[in-house]
């Protein structure tokens, strides 16, 4: 898109440099005043096609009445906006959904493709530095599409020829004040073309509660909260290793007892175990019940549970080579599933070399060679720094809760991952509001997902660990 500049404008233009003789005086050409309504007749013709395609019910909103006002007058259409309004009403009120779908969010995103995007659109662009003004034309983006959901608008954009997603990804403060927004996330739909989300409001800002114990028995994946687009958050854990990064209060303890609760049934009949190791005594001690004589405090005890886990996955090694290349959970061979609190206790903060060596190998063994023998690790930390835990790139599934600086969200998800809107810093600290809300990148996916975990209380532990000993 380009806007030219105007010929009386250019004629007067003078391109020079100081100090020299040479002066330039572009040339213009008359342009023949029939020439000029054509083409601004074509414009206006296909922009009206455009909007009729692309805006079929929005268009015809306005237009329909229109056109009744002019072959019958506007008594005849008044009657017909009653009627329509009354018949709308009804179908909200009988089957919400349906007419969201189909008329609510498709108005809003008319609404707000001409009233938000494509008002503002010219100057969030030159402004931000996504626009360019080359040789008197102003170059802009081509804003495709707009569609909203109940708690986004979700806005296709046709890239400048030679720009970078990365361009788009180191301006997303731009994009979000400039359209109103409190955040921008960045995907890529496909060549040349991006996806920019703009949430409306925060669906993850009430606290979610325990989810139910499922009735099925299953190793997961296993659901412990939702996504910001209301569908449940599944998280894998059989075939895979997690870390849970957060600052202090950010609530590891939700994502860790809501996978456990999602694993209950498992445990019960025997197809999975929790191996517990709390060096913190705070978090794992509440349910420890449910772990049986796999619990340890001390580093001392941690260091032995963590060496029985090697022992069981060896031994497993030796006995599925060359029968099996994966792990399928029986009850002779359950999925063992090590949940560690707080790892850095273990690790950087243990003060006794040989014990914190013992654990850093154990550790590594597990997260390089258990999965596919059905040995997982969930392992929570407050600090993801590399010196705290040398081996957090072992851990293919990584969930950022708040942190406190925005180095570290990259540290967690990987490179890039703060640009393209996983902001973990920017999540409040009030526990009501920020407490289990998190970024996860999944291993098909570059895109990071928001998703906020249930909180498990005192009292579902409790109960969970009635169920399992009954
Ligand atoms: N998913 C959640 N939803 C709402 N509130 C939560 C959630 N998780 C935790 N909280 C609240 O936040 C407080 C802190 O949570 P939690 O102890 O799990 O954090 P943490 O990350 O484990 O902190 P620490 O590292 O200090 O142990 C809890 O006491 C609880 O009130």
């Amino acid at each position: 898109m380009f806007k030219k500049m105007p010929g009386d404008e250019a004629q007067h233009l003078v391109s020079t440099t100081p100090d020299t003789a040479v002066v330039f005086r572009p040339a213009v050409v008359r342009t023949p005043a029939f020439v000029t309504l054509v083409i601004f007749a074509w414009r206006f013709l296909a922009g009206l096609v455009r909007l009729l395609w692309r805006h079929p019910i929005a268009s015809a909103v306005v237009a329909v009445p229109c056109v009744v006002a002019w072959l019958y007058g506007w008594r005849m259409s008044l009657v017909l906006i009653a009627a329509a309004v009354t018949v709308l009403a009804l179908w909200c009120s009988v089957h919400r959904p349906s007419f969201l779908r189909l008329v609510g969010w498709r108005l809003l995103a008319f609404w707000r493709f001409v009233w938000v995007y494509r008002r503002h659109w010219q100057a969030v662009m030159v402004v931000s530095g996504l626009g360019r003004h080359l040789r008197g034309r102003d170059y802009l983006p081509h804003l495709v599409r707009v569609r909203c959901t109940s708690w986004a608008d979700v806005v296709t954009v046709k890239m400048l020829h030679g720009q970078a997603v990365k361009d788009w990804a180191d301006r997303i403060d731009h994009l979000a004040h400039g359209f109103e927004a409190r955040s921008c996330r960045v995907s890529i739909a496909r060549a040349g073309r991006l996806v920019l989300v703009f949430p409306r409001h925060d669906p993850l800002v009430t606290p979610l509660p325990a989810m139910p114990i499922p009735d099925e028995v299953s190793v997961g994946p296993v659901m412990v909260g939702a996504r910001e687009d209301g569908s449940p958050w599944l998280l894998n854990v059989h075939g895979t290793h997690v870390l849970v990064a957060g600052a202090t209060g950010a609530g590891k303890g939700s994502v860790i007892w809501s996978t456990i609760r999602g694993l209950l049934p498992a445990v019960r009949v025997g197809l999975v175990q929790i191996w517990a190791l709390d060096p913190k005594r705070m978090e794992l001690s509440f349910g420890r019940t449910l772990f049986g004589d796999r619990y340890a405090a001390t580093p001392e005890q941690c260091a032995d549970l963590l060496d029985a886990a090697v022992a069981v996955m060896q031994e497993r090694a030796d006995r599925f080579a060359g029968q099996q290349r994966s792990h399928t959970p029986t009850v002779e061979d359950p999925f063992v599933l090590v949940v560690v609190d707080e790892v850095a206790f273990l690790t950087a903060y243990q003060s006794d070399r040989a014990l914190k060596q013992r654990i850093s190998a154990a550790l590594a063994s597990l997260t390089t060679q258990g999965r596919a023998v059905g040995v997982g690790v969930m392992a929570a930390l407050q600090d993801p720094r590399k010196d705290v835990l040398t081996i957090r790139n072992l851990f293919p599934d990584k969930i950022a809760l708040r942190l406190d600086e925005s180095e570290q969200v990259d540290m967690v998800l990987g490179d890039g991952a703060r640009d393209r809107g996983a902001l973990a810093d920017h999540i409040s600290p009030i526990p009501q509001q920020g407490a289990g809300v998190g970024y996860v990148r999944l291993e098909a996916s570059p895109d990071p997902i928001r998703v906020r975990a249930a909180y498990v209380s005192d009292a579902d532990i409790r109960a969970m660990a009635e169920a399992v000993a009954a």
